[in-house]
Formats: C-alpha cells, structure tokens, sequence
C-alpha cells in the first residue's frame, strides 16, 4: 500500500482519484452525454445500443444494464457522474446510495429517518494502518530528472520549419543554435519530458481560466491556431506518470486543474520541433503542463520556482527508473502588442540566462512588474522556466547542474529567442583530507 493512499483503506468506501477516473474515463463521460434531453431520448429507447456508441468496457455496460453501481464505481464510476444516469432512469440520490448497501428502498430510508448510518464500525481497520506506516517498504527504483531544457516557442519558427525556409539567411542564425541541442537530444533521449508552456487562446479561451493545467491523458492533437494544424505529429502522453505528479503537487498544495482532453498548440510543439527536427512521430512521452500567462493575474516566478521544487519531488518519487526531462519554454523578451511592440532588451535577457545559471533563488524574486517593463508584455512567459529551473537537482542539494548549452539570437518575428541546455549530475565527493 502506498502510504500516501491509505484512503483506499476506508471501509466501504471508494475515493475517486486519478487511477479511478483514468479507469472510469469514457464510463464518466458517457454519464455527461445523458445530460441533453435528446441523449437521454435515445439511451431511453436502446440503452445498449447508445451505450455501444461509447468506447466503454463490456463490464461497465453490464454494471450500467444490472443497475448495479457498485460495480459502476469498481469500474471507475463516479457518482456524481453516475447520477446523470441515475436521473435518466427517474433515481433521485437517496434510491442511487441506497441501491448500494444491500437494504431495500425502505430499509434504507429507514436507517436514515433513524439518524443515519453509525461510524462505529464503519472505521479503518487501524491495525492494517500501523502495520502500513511501520513497513513504509520505499520503492527499489524511481524515475529521474536528467536535464532541463529552456527555449522560446515563437510560432514563426514552427511556420519557417513547416515550409522549409530553415536555411534562408533571416533563419539560418536561429536553427544554427539549435543544432548542439538536436544532437544533446539524441545522446540523452529522456523516456518523458514534462513540457511547460502556455496556451494562446487554444485550448482555452476566456469561459475558463486555470493557472497551471496538468494534463493526464493519453494523447493530446496538434491544435489548428487559424493557419491549419502545423504537419507535425500530435503527442502521446503518460497517464500513468502524470496521475503521480497531480496527487503529489495536489498534495503539496498546488490546486492543479487535470485535462485529459486538449489540443496542444505552438507553445509545445515549436520547442519539439526545435530539439527533435523534422519527424514523424515524436520520440517520447511528453506530459504538457500549461501556465496561465495571457491574462492577469498570472502566478509569480517565485510560485513557479516552488512548483518546480515540488515536481522534483513527485517525478523523483514515481516507481519506474524512468528518464524525465523538464522544460521550460516561453520568453525571451518580446512585446506583440500596442505602441511599444517590438521591443526587445537583450540586456535583461543576458541577465536572466545568468542569474538563471547562476541565482535562480534570486530570480524566483523578480516581481511581474520588472518583466513587463524589461522583458515587454509577453515577456512574462519567462516565469514558466522557473518551473523546470526548480526542478533541477542543485536546488535540493541532492546533485550538481552543468551548462551543456546556451544561445541567444535576436530577431525571430517580434522577439529574441533564447536557449539553455542543463544537465543534472550527481554530487561530487568531497576529495579525502590529506593526512
Ligand atoms: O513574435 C511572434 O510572432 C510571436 C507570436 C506569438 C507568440 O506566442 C510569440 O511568443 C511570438
């Protein structure tokens, strides 16, 4: 039992976490289609054939023509989800509970009227816990962040890729700096990159604003941003992975918002682009994990910096001897609206890409204000690489980093494009005291 997840040892009960609604993903969406009226019409008049509609398992259909909800629930079922159908079928709450307890309609409102279920008896078995905390058997392997990697994602880079222009004069300059990277990345291919970007009105638009997005499903497609999709392949996920790192953020505190549904857009795909060329289908995982940097309030470099810190805890805590890199993208200073468009300040931008190296603690201190007014409007892109800066090793003491890379290049379109390689070692031993 992992002891973080002793919830799962509470009688009767099953807690909906993420392994369960990875499991019950289509069972609870399927729930969420019976919301429209004419959904409900038709799962009414065939409910296994509305049902075969859905890539549902043959034991959730079961569970769903059995009425059986406990066996909804095993199979994922959520049961606020699972009340959508219960309402199809007229249910009201108190009939959906009942049904699960092995009373009848009658004993079940009974037991209610009479003040309710009683908790005696109905507590952990706290002999099973002890035992638990006392052989906290810490896992044999664990998964491990390798390097980082920080770039801008100008769009303009994707579209000179996606039309071949890479070798006109104008952009010979900036894949000339990605060249060392590409071949970085072939030497030190991770299983999975945690990408951080943010989205430009893709995905998201203004009816829902989440400041960091974990995403945890499986596959994310390349998103059309009015241009057409670029010709690059969309992403494979690792659901598994990524369920780790929302319950061990979530539980230091960061209220992620969980996407297992999004199209990914140039914020991501450019930086793939630049470190893996021209491929056909990515060479690992990616977990896309967007930041809120459109509109204000966005969080602060020094809650990045804090995100990072924590993600290295819950990657390096993850039970597979995976390789993980992180990267931050966004940035370099650039300024893509009103009078002041165009600025550009590679003054700040070479202090950044050294306190960076050099001070990330002191970094994590500048204020959006400084950003704005330096680095121009969507310059605070920037704070996104505090994020994978946190979770390099020389932060917790438990390694050393060391500069593979660094590249600097104005112009590309509206900004300066910016770039840095680090990779994690381990410490190295003090040399022994000469007698
Ligand atoms: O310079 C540009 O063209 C440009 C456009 C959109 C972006 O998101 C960006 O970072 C840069």
């Amino acid at each position: 039992m992992s002891l973080d997840k002793t919830y799962k040892l509470v009688p009767g009960t099953t807690v909906f976490d993420a392994e369960q609604s990875a499991k019950g993903y289509h069972l609870n969406q399927f729930c969420m289609s019976l919301m429209k009226a004419g959904n409900r019409e038709r799962y009414l008049a065939d409910e296994r054939a509305y049902m075969d509609e859905w890539p549902l398992r043959e034991e959730q259909k079961q569970a769903l023509l059995d009425r059986d909800l406990n066996a909804a629930m095993r199979e994922g079922g959520n049961i606020y989800f699972l009340s959508k159908w219960g309402a199809t079928l007229g249910l009201s709450f108190q009939q959906m509970a009942g049904s699960m307890t092995g009373m009848t309609e009658q004993e079940y409102r009974a037991m209610m009227i009479n003040g309710g279920r009683s908790i005696a008896g109905n507590r952990i078995d706290h002999a099973v816990l002890e035992a638990a905390y006392d052989d906290p058997t810490p896992p044999t392997e664990h998964a491990t962040i390798t390097g980082a990697v920080f770039t801008s994602h100008v769009p303009a880079i994707g579209a000179a890729m996606d039309h071949h222009n890479t070798d006109e004069p104008y952009w010979r300059p900036v894949f000339e700096g990605y060249e060392l990277s590409k071949q970085w990345e072939k030497e030190n291919l991770p299983d999975v990159i945690f990408l951080v970007y943010n989205d430009h009105a893709t995905a998201f638009d203004l009816s829902l604003i989440p400041s960091f997005v974990l995403g945890t499903g499986a596959a994310y497609p390349t998103a059309d941003e009015g241009y057409g999709p670029r010709p690059v392949p969309g992403i494979e996920g690792d659901p598994d992975l990524a369920a780790h790192i929302a319950h061990s953020l979530i539980r230091d505190d960061f209220d992620l918002t969980l996407v297992n549904e999004m199209s990914v857009d140039h914020g991501l795909t450019v930086p793939l682009s630049l470190m893996f060329g021209d491929v056909e289908t990515w060479p690992c995982k990616v977990i896309p994990f967007h930041v809120n940097v459109v509109q204000y309030p966005v969080p602060s470099g020094a809650r990045c910096f804090k995100l990072g810190q924590s993600l290295r805890k819950a990657i390096e805590s993850y039970g597979k001897p995976l390789k993980v890199q992180v990267w931050g993208t966004g940035g370099m200073s650039h300024q893509l609206q009103g009078p002041r468009a165009g600025l550009i300040n590679r003054e700040w931008d070479t202090a950044f890409l050294d306190k960076l190296i050099e001070d990330p603690v002191g970094l994590s201190q500048v204020p959006h204000l400084e950003y704005v007014e330096e680095a121009g409007s969507e310059g605070i892109e920037l704070v996104m690489w505090l994020i994978a800066r946190g979770a390099m090793s020389d932060i917790d003491g438990s390694g050393e980093v060391e500069v593979k890379h660094r590249f600097y290049h104005v112009p590309a379109s509206n900004t300066a494009v910016g770039h840095l390689i680090l990779e994690n070692h381990p410490r190295a031993e003090a040399p022994a005291a000469k007698e």
